[in-house]
């Protein structure tokens, strides 16, 4: 897990007013007291770490929260319904086949509804509704058995991810760590490489069962890449911004959810690194749970995605290659639910082992991306709500996510090419990064 969306206030010069908006929901109270209030609401049975990501994914409003978790405690109650045993929902027969400028996705888009859980099992369900894939039964059931045991044994050396929400520090509800492929990488990262905020210490070089499984992994993302292209984008074109280089893994990060209680809140994944439009392999392994994913409303349409739509729980059983696609890290929020009950895996026990494998650009090492006024690379981020300047890049100080730390002002609008190059890549065609309508330009 990479980013988590930080609250803070912070100034901003004129220029970067609208841009901010997308981060600009107003929090006169603390976070404690928000807590405070919502554990006087909820069952005591929901631990802080819990509270704080449903804050998150709520944009810090109590009310939305209570009214989450109540209609959770409603729809399970009184049969306790595991995570994994959800009732069947088989689309298919609902699916439509793309027409022109009509995606199968756009057409289905309706089957979402305010405040339910739409609960997708089959692979034709969920590529109809969400930017994803999912590929069951995905490695040789004895590769997966190899990867399960190497990954149960570096777990212990896993650790909890701290991040800043509004004026609190907490920790990620679960255990996680960063692989490289080249022991060069895995060094300069510890130096080099800003995540959250922080130089990570703790990188560490890819293993060989991560390694070998890696090859597989790409081979099948390549396809999906291809598949999705042709048959869900207008065109079949890939999207502005979108490499249309082969999808190459070097990097992972590995997360453990050890019991059901271990979560990770509703976030989009850091582009710093990976790039505009980025794409992310996600092998899960041992126990089954939830993955949930939402879409991302503009803000000015006056209301919050809980409020307009409800959210997608994709069932990630064990041995299942799920794709994060194109459109989901800018459009889409992603979490792994806490969940009530959990079915223990003969090998795993009580955990699930989860490999997220990603693409990290050469032509965005930190040696060459902007840097703020704290003299730190800077962090790249999307305007996902502000209607005006969505879906624009951007450079930002990196200390939002650093514990701690109150940071620069520092904004710039970034220049990618239509492939996501910046101007210092081989190959630059011109910055695309631009309000919409106008032509190249800033
Ligand atoms: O555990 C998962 O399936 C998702 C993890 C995740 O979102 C991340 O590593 O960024
Ligand atoms: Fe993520």
């Amino acid at each position: 897990m990479e980013a988590f969306i930080s609250r803070k206030r912070r100034r901003r010069s004129s220029d970067t007013a609208t841009a901010w908006k997308e981060d600009s929901a107003e929090e006169p109270e603390s976070t404690d007291y928000k807590l405070a209030i919502l554990g006087s609401l909820l069952d005591p049975g929901y631990s802080q770490a819990i509270l704080l990501d449903y804050l998150l994914a709520y944009d810090g409003s109590v009310e939305k929260v209570t009214e989450a978790l109540l209609n959770v405690s409603r729809a399970d109650s009184p049969r306790k319904r595991s995570a994994v045993s959800g009732y069947q929902s088989s689309l298919s027969s609902f699916a439509k086949q793309p027409r022109d400028g009509i995606t199968a996705q756009t057409a289905k888009k309706q089957m979402t509804k305010k405040g339910k859980t739409l609960h997708l099992y089959a692979p034709d369900d969920v590529e109809a509704h969400a930017p994803c894939s999912i590929i069951h039964n995905f490695l040789p059931q004895d590769v997966a058995t190899r990867l399960l045991q190497e990954l149960l044994g570096e777990a212990p050396t896993f650790s909890k991810e701290t991040f800043q929400l509004f004026d609190r520090t907490v920790e990620s509800p679960h255990t996680m760590r960063f692989y490289v492929d080249s022991l060069h990488e895995a060094e300069e990262r510890q130096t080099q490489y800003v995540y959250n905020g922080s130089y990570i210490a703790d990188v560490v070089q890819t293993t060989p069962e991560m390694l070998e499984v890696s090859d597989i992994v790409s081979k099948a993302v390549n396809e999906e890449i291809e598949r999705r292209t042709r048959d869900f984008q207008p065109g079949s074109k890939k999207l502005k911004f979108q490499s249309p280089d082969k999808w190459q893994p070097n990097a992972s990060f590995v997360n453990c959810y050890d019991g059901g209680k271990e979560s990770v809140g509703y976030h989009s994944d850091q582009l710093t690194y990976l790039g505009p439009r980025a794409v992310i392999g996600s092998l899960s392994l041992g126990v089954a749970r939830e993955f949930r994913v939402r879409r991302i409303i503009p803000a000015t349409e006056g209301l919050s995605a809980a409020d307009t739509q409800g959210q997608i729980a994709i069932h990630l059983p064990h041995n299942s290659l799920l794709v994060m696609h194109a459109e989901m890290q800018e459009e889409w929020k992603h979490s792994v639910a806490p969940a009530q009950t959990i079915e223990p895996h003969p090998l795993a026990g009580n955990k699930r082992l989860n490999v997220t494998y990603r693409c990290y650009k050469d032509y965005l090492h930190p040696k060459y991306t902007p840097k703020c006024k704290c003299n730190v690379p800077a962090v790249l981020r999307c305007v996902q709500k502000q209607t005006v300047t969505r879906g624009r890049y951007m450079w930002m100080c990196h200390s939002g996510y650093t514990p701690g730390q109150t940071g620069c002002s520092f904004f710039d609008w970034a220049a990618f090419d239509e492939d996501g190059k910046p101007p210092w890549a081989d190959g630059f065609k011109g910055n695309v990064n631009v309000p919409s309508g106008s032509g190249t330009g800033t």
